[in-house]
């Protein structure tokens, strides 16, 4: 069962459970209070504006208990996924490396983005070649990955950088920079590849009623299944 963590304020994670459903796969909303149920097998943070993005996007969600059940689930090798809102709460709570900041914009921004896949060899990434280009919806204020320059040569040095920005044609450009994250970036590896956080919305790209959106996103959410064998 796959627990799509809710916390005051996160607004994605009923869509989270039926694009999961509609991928196969069994999930529940877990309130973050309540902790994860004991049949937990993989784990989503979701979308949305936890505690209003008072302080900073996540910073207040990243706190709550629930974070240690999370940590310790990924120690045991469970996949952990957080979009948008939770990527933000992933790398508050250091899952992941680096920060999102406010975008260059400073305004919400909510559109569809070319992503290149910069590492194919990872769960979430498993049905697309290295360099294929997706597309994916974004909506955010704070999407803006930021990174110390070192840890930016660690990240791709170990290869992960899951997901560039780019172009229809797969040039990683300025252009194609929706926020001015640092080297591109839009969605990263924890120290295991079973953990990722990504700005873009997957479960916005997964089922085939929202036409407009495409479908790119429903290999990504199908990570679980791949990682749980
Ligand atoms: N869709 C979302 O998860 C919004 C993310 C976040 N609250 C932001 O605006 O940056």
């Amino acid at each position: 069962m796959i627990a799509v963590v809710q916390f005051g304020g996160s607004n994605c994670d009923r869509d989270v459970v039926r694009a999961l459903d509609h991928v196969g796969l069994e999930a529940q909303r877990v309130w973050h209070e309540d902790g994860l149920p004991t049949e937990t097998d993989g784990i989503v943070l979701p979308g949305g504006f936890s505690y209003g993005d008072y302080l900073r996007a996540g910073a207040m969600a990243a706190r709550s208990p629930v974070m240690e059940d999370v940590r310790q689930c990924i120690e045991d090798g469970t996949p952990v996924l957080g979009v948008c809102n939770g990527a933000q709460i992933g790398c508050e709570a250091r899952l992941t490396p680096g920060a999102f900041t406010t975008n260059r914009s400073a305004r919400f921004q909510c559109e569809h983005v070319h992503l290149r896949v910069e590492n194919a060899n990872t769960p979430w990434t498993h049905a697309y070649e290295e360099g294929a280009v997706i597309s994916l919806p974004i909506a955010h204020g704070e999407g803006r990955f930021e990174i110390a320059e070192e840890r930016l040569s660690e990240l791709n040095a170990d290869d992960r950088v899951l997901f560039r920005y780019c172009d229809a044609t797969g040039a990683v450009t300025e252009a194609a920079n929706p926020n001015g994250s640092t080297d591109n970036v839009a969605g990263v590896l924890g120290e295991r590849d079973t953990t990722a956080v990504l700005m873009p919305h997957p479960e916005r790209a997964t089922l085939p009623a929202i036409a407009e959106n495409g479908t790119d996103g429903h290999p990504i959410l199908e990570g679980f299944t791949v990682s749980n064998t």
